[in-house]
């Protein structure tokens, strides 16, 4: 009779990579201070026996650390991982359990790179295991239910967190310490409630198996960075990150992705240099770039970002470049991913 429940059941792989999930602290009272990345992926699951009633679940340690340290060369292994898996027959679904600091950036370089429709779900917690209230074990029940489940596939790379589901191009950090962490500007898809999804909308933008991208034929990512737009702000950082040997900044304006007249100059100078600049927003939930609104991006040769906040901007800037140098098709993927 087991043999005949497994059989029925789908088939996922954890990838684990660390973060505050996989987080430890001194006593349970300490929710906000601890050590990220402290614990195995066979802990992880162990720590969730329910897991076992709704997946034939298996774990792999891809890395172990905290968000906020993860390179470029890390995402390229993640990802090459996750094509491996979904090529696969015997895997139905795949969870990355992740850092929160940079998980929508995970998330949205996977929904750009997978040419696949299986589901691919990743997932994080704001508090360690350790901790009283601890969100991670229910965080991974619900991303590991979405992850098996038939309806969640060829809707582009999803986060769970909080009950949601959320589009991992759209979802970005936007409150800390708290549980409900993770929102989208345009909404969750759906929900999450004891295992069963309930979906609500699809996302509009191209993912995954209707990408022009493939992370088989990535093998490294262009450097591209991002410097903050504020008062009395100066050229300096963006000069530097030129000089740094940054084939694209992304500039994380304010408002409407306004320029400082005292950094104009400076961005024209270095697009005849070669650089892409890229007008992003950094509106928390809600920056929206159109071209030639606040800068003559048609002169000036410039991208925008649109709606996506300069980490995201950062993370297509990278894998568009793998593919061209032209500002034009540039804008054309920033409009159609
Ligand atoms: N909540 C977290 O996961 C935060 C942690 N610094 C990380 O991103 O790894």
């Amino acid at each position: 009779k087991e043999a005949e429940q497994q059989q029925k059941l789908a088939n996922v792989v954890i990838l684990a990579t660390g973060g505050t999930i996989a987080g430890a602290g001194a006593s349970a009272a300490n929710s906000a201070t601890y050590q990220a990345a402290k614990l195995g992926i066979d802990k992880l699951i162990a720590g969730v026996p329910e897991l076992a009633d709704i997946a034939n679940v298996r774990g792999e340690q891809v890395m172990q650390i905290a968000s906020e340290s993860i390179s470029n060369d890390d995402l390229l292994k993640l990802a090459k991982r996750v094509a491996e898996l979904a090529d696969s027959k015997d895997v139905d679904g795949i969870v990355i359990t992740h850092g929160t600091d940079t998980l929508e950036e995970t998330a949205y370089f996977l929904n750009l790179v997978e040419k696949t429709d299986k589901p691919i779900v990743v997932v994080g917690s704001m508090r360690p295991g350790t901790a009283m209230s601890a969100d991670g074990m229910l965080n991974l029940y619900n991303a590991v239910a979405v992850a098996g489940d038939k309806q969640s596939r060829g809707k582009g790379v999803l986060v769970t967190m909080n009950d949601e589901i959320q589009s991992g191009r759209d979802v970005s950090k936007s409150v800390n310490i708290k549980t409900e962490a993770f929102k989208s500007a345009w909404g969750p898809m759906g929900m999450v409630v004891e295992g069963k999804s309930y979906w609500f909308r699809l996302p509009a933008k191209r993912h995954t198996s209707n990408s022009e991208f493939d992370i088989k034929q990535i093998s490294s990512l262009p450097q591209v960075d991002i410097a903050y737009g504020y008062g009395n702000v100066t050229d300096t950082a963006y000069k530097a990150l030129a000089q740094g040997g940054a084939k694209a900044i992304i500039h994380a304006g304010t408002g409407n992705g306004s320029v400082s007249s005292r950094v104009v100059p400076a961005l024209q100078e270095l697009r005849k240099e070669g650089v892409q600049i890229i007008r992003s927003s950094h509106v928390n939930q809600g920056g929206f770039v159109l071209r030639n609104a606040e800068q003559p991006d048609d002169k000036n040769d410039w991208v925008v970002a649109h709606d996506l906040n300069p980490q995201k901007a950062r993370i297509l800037a990278m894998v568009a470049m793998t593919k061209t140098q032209d500002s034009k098709e540039l804008q054309r993927i920033f409009w159609e991913y």
